[in-house]
């Protein structure tokens, strides 16, 4: 009698292969230290660890309730990756001031290794010489506030040309969310990669496609040690393709500066723009040299880092102000009194006397913190935090969302009141735990100034030019999406009214 072969189909035996790959994996893991003091956290089921406990809601709102029944530092494994979550400002000083050096580097992130060059930019190299070298020309030149000054008319150019779009379209509904997210993204790519229209054009489809897979779920990531994963990765080899298209771009970019430099310059411009001053330090004699390819990742970082994070605080900022109609009125009555003094003209020297649009901008940044979760940083040596134990490699997240919420240091926590910033010397430059939208510690975000600049001016400009109200049958939708940043899930639709004539720049 003859035995009869089932052969599994193709799909199930590579399951079944994969999942016996893991097991074994997984089995004469590091990743089941009982022995270990950790901190304490939800139930880890085998493979998956925690992951199926941030099904259902974003990111930051389920590590947020898991938080509040496990305590401000919890520990969680992601697949295969350890994970420590810090909910508390307390447990936040730990680890971003009192053990900030052990805390300095990133976890790598597949997105980061193929678009930023090997991680050789400024937000995923590990801490050490390279990136002293990067965040010192961070911070004294590219991000510099002379520098964010020196953008001032680009800034005003950008836009204008914003304003002068929607007084065209008066009346009409306009999908204001889309227009903010292109016009950050034109300032921001002008500002650093120069004023090359067609190549910054091109730029945008790469980088919006590159980003989004960015945001999403990879499961090579979730489980590192399995290399096949990382083979089989269909979003590395779309990132990879992408990598190559953004790379000839910024080659072209890079080579017309160059010949501009020997030229004598581009003498139209009245500033420098990012790629000028980095191809400065590359001849500089740099204690580590900085190569063609470190440039790139370092722009790649800029584009990012400075375009949604902008966009999501002025969409968020609209959107509370048009739920919250009396801080929207103060802010309107704020703008206009110091504006029509001057003619008409929303003019950035004036923004020291914008108290209040200050306060909603700085209230925006506490609710709807557009890195919720901040960046990734990971544990280099194995320490002790409030008696538990962290053990090296093992990745944390801090939950700046859930930090800037806590009842134990914000009344009314929830609700959007920028008055409590009238007056108050709370800052958001990371010496204050209990709010902290740009982080703390030596990796700190280095673009408030820059990024601020970006939200304030449009701000001041749709406050003072209109009134805005919602189209009709359109629902204010406060709901937050999945992304890079925290932004809204749907896009704004609102009917600007003029109420100020544009003034023709100065
Ligand atoms: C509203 C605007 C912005 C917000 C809320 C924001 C937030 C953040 C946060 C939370 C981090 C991580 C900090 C940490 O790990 O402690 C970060 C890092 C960073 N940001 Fe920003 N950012 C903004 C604008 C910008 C802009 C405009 C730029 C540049 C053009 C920029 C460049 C960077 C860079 C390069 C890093 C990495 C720094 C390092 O690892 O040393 N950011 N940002």
């Amino acid at each position: 009698m003859e035995i009869p072969i089932i052969i599994p189909s193709l799909p199930i035996f590579v399951s079944l292969f994969l999942s016996v790959v893991i097991l074994l994996k997984l089995g004469k893991s590091r990743l089941n230290p009982r022995s270990l003091n950790l901190p304490p956290g939800p139930r880890k089921f085998p493979l998956i660890g925690n992951m199926h406990n941030l099904i259902g809601s974003v990111p930051h709102r389920s590590l947020h309730q898991l938080a509040l029944k496990h305590g401000p530092l919890m520990h969680l494994r992601l697949g295969e990756v350890p994970a420590v979550v810090v909910s508390s400002a307390d447990a936040a000083r730990e680890v971003m001031k009192t053990h900030d050096v052990n805390f300095a580097s990133r976890p790598p992130i597949l997105a980061a290794e193929i678009l930023s060059y090997g991680c050789t930019g400024i937000t995923f190299v590990p801490y050490g010489d390279y990136w002293r070298q990067l965040r010192k020309i961070c911070t004294l030149e590219l991000l510099s506030m002379k520098r964010v000054q020196s953008f001032r008319s680009l800034r005003e150019h950008v836009y204008f040309d914003l304003i002068k779009w929607i007084a065209s379209v008066e009346g009409s509904p306009v999908n204001l969310t889309e227009k903010l997210y292109s016009s950050t993204y034109s300032f921001t790519a002008a500002a650093v990669l120069g004023r090359m229209t067609e190549e910054r054009e091109n730029l945008l489809p790469i980088y919006i496609e590159a980003f989004g897979l960015a945001a999403g779920f990879d499961v090579a990531e979730m489980f590192p040690s399995v290399k096949l994963f990382r083979v089989m990765s269909r979003v590395r080899r779309r990132l990879t393709v992408l990598h190559h298209e953004a790379d000839e771009i910024l080659d072209i970019i890079i080579q017309q500066h160059r010949e501009s430099m020997i030229n004598g310059g581009d003498h139209e411009r009245e500033e420098e723009d990012l790629v000028d001053v980095l191809l400065k330090f590359q001849g500089d004699g740099l204690e580590i040299p900085l190569t063609t390819n470190n440039i790139k990742a370092v722009l790649m970082d800029m584009l990012s880092a400075g375009s949604e994070t902008s966009a999501t605080t002025m969409d968020w900022a609209m959107a509370e102000m048009l739920k919250n109609p009396s801080v929207s009125k103060k802010a309107q009555d704020e703008v206009r009194l110091v504006f029509d003094e001057n003619g008409g003209f929303v003019d950035e020297a004036l923004f020291p006397q914008l108290k209040y649009l200050k306060a909603v901008v700085k209230e925006t940044l506490r609710i709807h913190p557009p890195a919720p979760l901040l960046l990734p940083r990971i544990c280099k040596e194995t320490c002790e935090i409030n008696g538990y134990e962290i053990p090296a490699e093992t990745k944390i997240i801090v939950n700046a969302w859930a930090i800037n919420r806590d009842p134990r240091y914000w009344e009314n926590p929830d609700c959007f009141q920028p008055e409590r910033f009238l007056d108050s010397p709370m800052d958001f430059r990371g010496n204050n735990f209990e709010y902290i939208p740009f982080g703390a510690g030596r990796r700190v975000c280095p673009g408030m100034m820059f990024g601020l600049a970006n939200v304030e001016l449009p701000l001041a400009m749709f406050l003072y030019h209109f009134d805005w109200k919602l189209g009709d049958g359109n629902k204010l939708d406060m709901t937050e999406g999945f992304g890079l940043t925290a932004r809204r899930k749907n896009d704004m639709c609102l009917v600007p009214i003029i109420k100020r004539p544009l003034m023709s720049l100065k």
